[in-house]
C-alpha cells in the first residue's frame, strides 16, 4: 500500500501527463475529484491530531475584518501595533506571537477590526506550526493582507498555496454551482448561459464522491476545480492584497526590483512599508478601506432633515435589509416600504423594498410599522 503522499504524488503525475481533450475531460474530472478528496482527508486528518484545543477564534467586530497574513518575523506584530494602537508583542525571533491579537483602526469614519496572528509556515494547511488556529481565523476573514519583507518575497506564493490547500479561494468570485442531491432521477444538469463542462464531466465528478442523483444548476463559466470545490463545499472566497514590509532595509534599487517581480507573478503591485518608519502606511490604510468595498449611506428620518455628518459605514453588495440589519434587528421585521435619495435609484424618493441594492452616497429613510 503507498502512503498518502505517493498516492497523491500518482494522481497528480497522471493528471499531468494526460492530454485535455473531450475525449480525456471526463477522466481528468474524475483525477481532480479524487485529489481533491484525498487531500481533503489528509488535512482533516492531520487537523484532527494537530491538538490544541478549539483554538482562539475572536469576536468579528467593527465594520469590517482584516487578517495578517505572512511568515513569521515579517513585521505582523510591529504593524498591528503601527495600525491600531494595540500592543502586541514584537521579537526578532520567529513565532513572537503565539494567539490572535485583535486591534480596532478608525479610518474614513470605517472602524476595522485588524487581526495579528502567528506566522504562517509551509505545512501551515496540515496544521504544521499554528497552522490549525491560523487557517481557522484567516477563514472567517473578510479581507487578507498578505504580508512579506523585503527578504522573503519570492515566497509569497507559499503562503498562497497554503491557504489554497486549506481552502481559502483568493481574489476569486464564488462560482454560481449549486448541487442538490436527490434520492433518484440520475444527475440532471442545467446551466444558465455558457458553462463549459459537459455532462459527462460532471457525472464523473460527482462519482468521485458517491453522488449518482443530484439536481446540478450552473450558471456562467466554470472550470472543473470550481465544480470540484462547489461538491467539497467548504471553501471560502476572500479578497487578498499584497504588501512587503522593511523596506527601510534596502536601497532604492532593489525596492524596485522586488515591486515588478511581484507584480508580475501575482498581477499586482505590492504596497511598499515600513511598519518602523510608517512609510506608506497610510497609503495601507486607504487600500483597507478600499478593498473592503465599504460604501456610506445617510440616514433621513420620516419627514426630517438626513444625517450628513454621520453616515452609516456598510460594505458592498450593501441592500436595504443589510442596512436594517446592522441598525436593529427589529426593522426586517417591522418593515414596511424605504425611500431612497441617489445613484441606485431613477428618481428622487423612490419607494424600495428589502432587496433593493444601494450605492454609495445615497440617502435612505426607512418606514416601519409601530
Ligand atoms: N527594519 C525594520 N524592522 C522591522 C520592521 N517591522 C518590524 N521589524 C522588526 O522585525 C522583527 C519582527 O517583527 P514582529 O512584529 O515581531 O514580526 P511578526 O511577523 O509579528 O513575527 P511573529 O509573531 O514571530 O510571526 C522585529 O525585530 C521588528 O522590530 C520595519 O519596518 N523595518
Ligand atoms: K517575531
Ligand atoms: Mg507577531
Amino acid at each position: 500500500m503507498s502512503s498518502t503522499e505517493d498516492l497523491i504524488k500518482e494522481i497528480e503525475d497522471e493528471i499531468q501527463n494526460t492530454k485535455y481533450n473531450k475525449a480525456t475531460s471526463h477522466h481528468i474530472g474524475r483525477l481532480k475529484a479524487k485529489l481533491a478528496k484525498i487531500k481533503d482527508e489528509a488535512v482533516t486528518r492531520a487537523m484532527a491530531s494537530a491538538g490544541g484545543g478549539e483554538g482562539y477564534s475572536v469576536k468579528k467586530s467593527g465594520d469590517g475584518t482584516v487578517v495578517l497574513v505572512g511568515f513569521p518575523s515579517v513585521g505582523k506584530s510591529t504593524l498591528l501595533n503601527k495600525l491600531t494602537g494595540a500592543e502586541s508583542e514584537e521579537g526578532h525571533y520567529a513565532f513572537t506571537t503565539l494567539t490572535v491579537v485583535p486591534g480596532a483602526m478608525e479610518h474614513k469614519g470605517a472602524n476595522i477590526q485588524i487581526l495579528d496572528i502567528p506566522g504562517l509556515i509551509a505545512g501551515a494547511a496540515m496544521g504544521k506550526g499554528r497552522g490549525k488556529e491560523v487557517i481557522a481565523v484567516v477563514r472567517g476573514a473578510d479581507l487578507i493582507l498578505l504580508l512579506g519583507d523585503v527578504y522573503n518575497e519570492k515566497h509569497i506564493d507559499v503562503l498562497i498555496s497554503e491557504l489554497y490547500d486549506a481552502g481559502i479561494r483568493i481574489n476569486r468570485e464564488k462560482p454560481d454551482i449549486t448541487i442538490k442531491k436527490s434520492s433518484n432521477g440520475g444527475i440532471r444538469f442545467n446551466t444558465v448561459g455558457y458553462t463549459g463542462l459537459d455532462l459527462e464531466e460532471i457525472r464523473a465528478i460527482l462519482a468521485e464522491n458517491k453522488i449518482v442523483n443530484a439536481d446540478v444548476l450552473v450558471r456562467g463559466k466554470v472550470t472543473q476545480d470550481d465544480f470540484i470545490d462547489a461538491m467539497m463545499g467548504n471553501r471560502v472566497y476572500i479578497p487578498a492584497f499584497f504588501a512587503i514590509n522593511k523596506v527601510d532595509l534596502v536601497d532604492e534599487e532593489t525596492r524596485q526590483h522586488i515591486v515588478k517581480d511581484v507584480t508580475k507573478r501575482f498581477g499586482r503591485p505590492p504596497i511598499m512599508l515600513s511598519a518602523h518608519s510608517g512609510y506608506n502606511v497610510e497609503t495601507l490604510k486607504d487600500e483597507i478601506y478600499d478593498h473592503l468595498g465599504f460604501i456610506r449611506i445617510y440616514l433621513k428620518p420620516v419627514g426630517g432633515k438626513p444625517d450628513m455628518d454621520e453616515p452609516l459605514i456598510i460594505r458592498k453588495p450593501a441592500t436595504v435589509e443589510s442596512v436594517c440589519n446592522k441598525l436593529h434587528r427589529d426593522f426586517v421585521e417591522k418593515f414596511r416600504y424605504s425611500k431612497v435619495w441617489g445613484n441606485s435609484v431613477k428618481h428622487d424618493a423612490q419607494r424600495v423594498g428589502l432587496n433593493h441594492v444601494l450605492e454609495d452616497n445615497d440617502i435612505l429613510t426607512i418606514v416601519t410599522r409601530a
